[in-house]
């Protein structure tokens, strides 16, 4: 069994609908989804503000590469086109840690090396797992970050996972 935090983020087109084609898309193995967050861009800031939210899955039959490839192909679906680093995207699907998994492969670093000190990741995913660990960091809610920023969307809420 592994169980994977994913962090996700949007900001080109219809941003919550891209969000959403994940929950759908993982559908059989979701088993938390956050509230969404309006949040400003960090890394390249000239660009449209990001939706973000965490999606917490879990399979006996996904493994930590099992869960980045269907992240890039939900991407892929997206109508992803890969340019700059950092840049606008329809849709982002970052692996953030899978339970008792490090990896130092370049394609898939695990826990995810930005995570410790992004609000767009760390608050959504405190929302759903108020007690996360995030290894080799401590606990997230004894992180230091800034929510400066990073603004609840209550207005727009991702559904269709609780009723698997
Ligand atoms: N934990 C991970 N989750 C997702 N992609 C990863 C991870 N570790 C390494 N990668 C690799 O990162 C590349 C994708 O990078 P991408 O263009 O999405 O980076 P980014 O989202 O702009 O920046 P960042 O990785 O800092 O969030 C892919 O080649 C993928 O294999
Ligand atoms: N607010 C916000 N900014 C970003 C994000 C993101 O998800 N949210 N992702 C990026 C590339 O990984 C670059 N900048």
């Amino acid at each position: 069994m592994t169980r994977a935090v994913l962090s996700i983020g949007s900001n080109l087109g219809d941003r919550f609908a891209f969000l959403q084609s994940v929950v759908d898309g993982l559908r059989p193995f979701v088993i938390a989804v956050s509230p969404v967050y309006e949040t400003a861009a960090w890394g390249v800031e000239d660009q449209p503000d990001f939706l973000n939210a965490i999606v917490i899955v879990a399979s006996d039959e996904v493994d930590e590469w099992g869960w980045l490839r269907r992240g890039q192909a939900l991407e892929n679906a997206a109508g992803r086109v890969r340019e700059k680093r950092w840049g606008p995207r329809t849709l982002d699907v970052d692996v953030v840690s899978v339970d008792g998994v490090s990896s130092d492969h370049p394609e898939l670093l695990l826990p995810h090396p930005g995570a410790f000190e992004r609000a767009t990741v760390l608050i959504p995913w405190l929302d759903v797992e108020p007690d996360a660990v995030l290894p080799g960091r401590g606990p997230v809610a004894g992180l230091e970050f800034s929510a400066d920023g990073v603004r609840r969307r209550d207005d727009l809420v991702l559904s269709g996972w609780m009723d698997v």
